[in-house]
């Protein structure tokens, strides 16, 4: 049977829904959710201003027909749950249909994306839907938070129990979920966990009396994102669903942008699958939402612009202007008047007044790069600027308001310069709110090859040449350390381009500077090579070592550990004695030959023969 009812209309489905219309009632007319004693007042929350003033809940009028809602549901296999299908993620004069599938019984009834979009406790429409299960055994509490969350687009599903809950969760994954953690059937802490393992992604709201708060800290331990003490009101209730709602919005977001950041490829994208930067794009994909500023850290040609480019082109302002400003390649006495703009007549040549570069933006990003360059007493106007969100054009007394996030970049260690006091410290907390090291190119070697065939790709497509590294080439690639990062690879590979007649990049079209890596990285294998032969050739032309060489230590010595198969085992120590005994006895006698061949310092040879007790002259080492 469908009962409906519109707000405010006098109840002939009230018996039906028992006690939901008490509930919702008594809350609207100011009482709490889950209170013990519904007839107590608010007073008990004086000082809670949000709680005591709880606007009520505005109802839309019906669904469609201006009636209320369907009620005298349950889902096949989900005992005592309650289904109610999508609302929300909808565009104007779109409508959809309630109930649907899943709905037992009743008619599919159909309201207006408008009606939904008009209410303010909705989630924003491209929040998209949410389905938010609701898990309690106290009914009129359930039936109460079902429907408020219903009211503000959620789409509502509701259990009893924990196994009524995970009956539910087979069949529809929760995004949100407002779990009581006293429940039959096991504790709701117990569901947490399950789901924590299970679907780590669903946002976890937990419900308490004042009595087991601990076990709500336990549970933000487990990993619930929020938590509401019983009783409440509804304004808590909705503030936090839609905390929850936006939380789980945030993550999906996030998720994608990383996966879109990992799997993009060609021009103006970042390229890059080594572990650092999985790392990178896991901070960015979060970045990019928020409007905190960002500090971007890295050596000279490390991709620090194209991350903050990528950082507002997938944020919430990417229509809005991205403005790039180079602090270090400014002319020191027309810094302020760029950055803050000037008013005409405010130094000689101002024909004009002009706009400042931070007030420009107009709700977009500002790039700061090369922040380190900026001398100290912008940095003191540039802080007030960030803090009062406004900028004094130079020649003016008045302030014209800013809306840009900041990013920085910088190459240098701002936090020694902070030390030695070249940079402010107020300002550099201020830029610092979340910072972005970018490793350099010799910390990744794994991204040299994909880099290099983006930047061949990219040329195969200007040139319409078919262009490829030789093996060898690309050896000696992995093997530079670039210092000059991803920049230097990319003109490296242009070169090779245009000195290349064929269609394979050979050693000698990559730049100098890796022609002379090769051939220095030779040189010093060769050197490496001819001294272990000189050395094995010394050894080979003495007499033969039974002739007077040390024989090692006698069997009473305490260097020696005897095992008890009776085999021997030699302390490194004792190795080393031998070594430089015999070797002396070889060259009869010649020390300094001696600690030429085995790689120590004289002095070293003099004070280990003193450690071992031998006097100069003693037979075979004088
Ligand atoms: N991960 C990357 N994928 C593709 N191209 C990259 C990457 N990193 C850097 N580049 C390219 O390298 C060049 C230098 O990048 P960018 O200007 O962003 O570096 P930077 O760290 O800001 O340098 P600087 O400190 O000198 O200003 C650009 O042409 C950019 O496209």
């Amino acid at each position: 049977m469908l009962k409906t009812r519109g707000f405010g209309e006098q109840d002939e489905s009230k018996a039906g829904a028992g006690d939901l219309y008490d509930h919702l009632d008594k809350a609207r007319a100011g009482e709490m959710i889950g209170s013990p004693h519904l007839g107590a007042s608010p007073a008990s929350f004086e000082g809670d201003s949000s709680q005591a003033g709880d606007p009520l809940p505005r109802l839309r009028p019906g669904y469609g027909d201006g009636s209320g809602w369907t009620s005298d549901r349950s889902f096949e296999g989900a005992a005592a749950s309650d289904w109610v299908l999508p609302v929300g993620n909808l565009r104007s004069g779109d409508a959809i249909r309630e109930g649907g599938q899943a709905l037992h019984s009743g008619q599919p009834v159909e309201r207006s994306a408008d009606a939904i979009a008009e209410s303010e406790n909705a989630p924003a429409p491209e929040m998209g839907i949410h389905h938010l299960l609701v898990v309690d055994d106290d009914e009129p509490v359930r039936n109460a938070c079902c429907e408020i969350a219903r009211q503000m687009g959620f789409a509502v599903h509701s259990a009893e129990s924990v196994p009524a809950a995970r009956e539910v969760l087979k069949f529809q994954p929760a995004d949100l979920l407002l779990l009581d953690l006293k429940l039959p059937g096991g504790g709701g802490l117990l569901l947490l966990e399950e789901i924590r393992a299970i679907h780590p992604e669903t946002v976890v709201m937990v419900m308490t009396a004042f009595a087991t708060v601990s076990s709500a800290v336990e549970a933000m331990r487990i990993g619930a994102a929020d938590y509401l003490t019983k009783p409440f009101a509804l304004t808590e209730l909705r503030n936090t669903l839609l905390r929850a709602a936006k939380r789980r919005q945030y993550d999906v977001a996030s998720r994608h942008l990383r996966e879109k950041l990992r799997s993009q490829k060609g021009d103006g994208h970042i390229i890059g699958n080594s572990p650092e930067m999985e790392k990178l794009y896991r901070i960015l994909a979060k970045v990019a939402f928020s409007t905190h500023p960002v500090l971007i850290l890295g050596e000279s040609g490390t991709g620090k612009e194209m991350v903050a480019r990528t950082i507002h082109f997938n944020g919430h302002n990417a229509r809005k202007p991205f403005v790039p400003v180079d602090c270090g390649s400014l002319v020191p006495t027309l810094i302020e008047s760029e950055l803050f703009g000037h008013v005409k007549g405010a130094f000689t040549g101002a024909n004009r007044s002009k706009e400042g570069l931070l007030a420009s933006a107009e709700g977009g990003t500002v790039f700061l790069d090369e922040i380190g360059e900026l001398p100290l007493d912008l940095q003191a106007k540039l802080l007030r600027a960030l803090q009062e969100k406004e900028v004094r054009p130079v020649g003016s007394t008045q302030a014209v308001p800013i809306s840009a996030r900041v990013l920085a970049a910088t190459n240098r260690d701002l936090l020694a310069m902070v030390e030695q006091g070249q940079f402010r410290k107020d300002l550099y907390f201020r830029l610092n709110v979340v910072n972005l090291k970018i490793p350099p190119l010799r910390q990744r070697k794994e991204d040299i090859p994909v880099l290099a065939e983006h930047f061949l790709e990219r040329k195969r497509k200007e040139t319409g040449r078919s262009l490829i590294l030789s093996d060898e080439a690309l050896r000696w690639m992995i093997e530079f350390p670039w210092p000059g990062n991803v920049r230097e690879l990319e003109h490296a590979i242009e070169r090779a381009c245009a000195l290349s007649s064929g269609p394979v990049l050979h050693m000698g079209d990559l730049p100098t500077q890796l022609q002379d890596f090769q051939m220095n990285a030779r040189q010093s294998l060769i050197d490496q090579r001819e001294r272990q032969i000189q050395a094995q050739t010394a050894v080979a032309s003495l007499p033969d070592q039974s002739q007077g060489a040390y024989q090692g230590p006698a069997a009473n010595d305490t260097s020696l550990t005897l095992m008890e198969n009776g085999e021997r085992i030699i302390s490194i120590a004792e190795l080393e004695k031998q070594a430089i005994l015999n070797t002396i006895r070889q060259l009869h006698g010649d020390k300094l030959m001696a600690a030429k061949l085995l790689q120590i310092g004289k002095t070293t040879l003099y004070r280990k023969l003193k450690e071992y007790g031998i006097a100069e002259g003693a037979e075979g080492v004088q």
